[in-house]
């Protein structure tokens, strides 16, 4: 499995009249089995640069490499599951159900059984049967940490994780996508501007205003 891959990666945003560069060459490789936590304050492209390595936006100019994308019928969310920033939980569907549809869909044998594992895993089993807005923020979070791992993917991007999670709440889902990075080699790209991902990451890089540093 090669790496997923963003180079010389430009993006820029119509607002008005003006053009808003939010990319400007950016060059990044995850590499499987590695954690990485990008940092950069609000509005530097950190979620220009998820999307486009989701194929959620065309670059301007540059070229994102999808690992396995290429392949026949190969579906690129299985190879990189997101947990975006907003979750994305379905409103009128269990827990269980939000994270089986996306079994469902890969073809797993079993998605409730499968839905239920990985809930079981995130020590949300007791949770299957609520619907999100019954539960915690930091629950609906893990939810969907838990909907992007049921696919068992080969890389997981998570747009700021523990934005809206205390500390002791932060603490755990990093430690969670540490144990799936261990367990399973998936590699990890979390994004954000938590001190505590940096000490979760193997390697940091910085966005400031569109360009990648260090
Ligand atoms: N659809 C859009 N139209 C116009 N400008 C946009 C659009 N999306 C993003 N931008 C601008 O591009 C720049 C980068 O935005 P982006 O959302 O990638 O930053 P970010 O680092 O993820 O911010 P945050 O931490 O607040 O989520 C910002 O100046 C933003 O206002």
């Amino acid at each position: 499995m090669t790496a997923l891959r963003a180079v010389d990666v430009h993006k820029a945003y119509r607002r008005g009249r003006e053009q808003v560069h939010a990319l400007r060459g950016v060059t990044l490789e995850v590499h499987p089995g590695e954690v990485v936590a990008l940092l950069g304050r609000s509005g530097s492209g950190k979620t220009t640069l998820l999307n486009c390595l989701l194929g959620w936006e065309t670059p301007d100019s540059g070229e994102v490499t999808v690992p396995g994308a290429a392949e026949p019928g190969a579906a690129p969310w299985r190879t990189v599951a997101v947990v975006p920033q907003r979750f994305g939980l379905l409103d009128e569907l269990t827990l269980a159900d939000n994270v089986a549809v996306p079994a469902q869909l890969a073809g797993i044998a079993d998605p409730g059984e499968a839905a239920l594992a990985t809930l079981g895993a995130l020590q949300l089993g007791h949770l299957a049967d609520r619907l999100p807005d019954e539960v915690s923020l930091g629950e609906q979070q893990r939810t969907a940490l838990a909907r992007a791992l049921v696919v068992r993917p080969a890389f997981l991007v998570a747009d700021e994780p523990t934005a809206r999670l205390d500390e002791e709440m932060s603490t755990r889902v990093l430690a969670t996508l540490r144990e799936v990075h261990a367990a399973a080699g998936t590699g990890v790209l979390i994004a954000g501007h938590d001190p505590l991902a940096v000490a979760a990451a193997d390697r940091v890089v910085q966005l400031s205003d569109g360009v990648l540093l260090g």
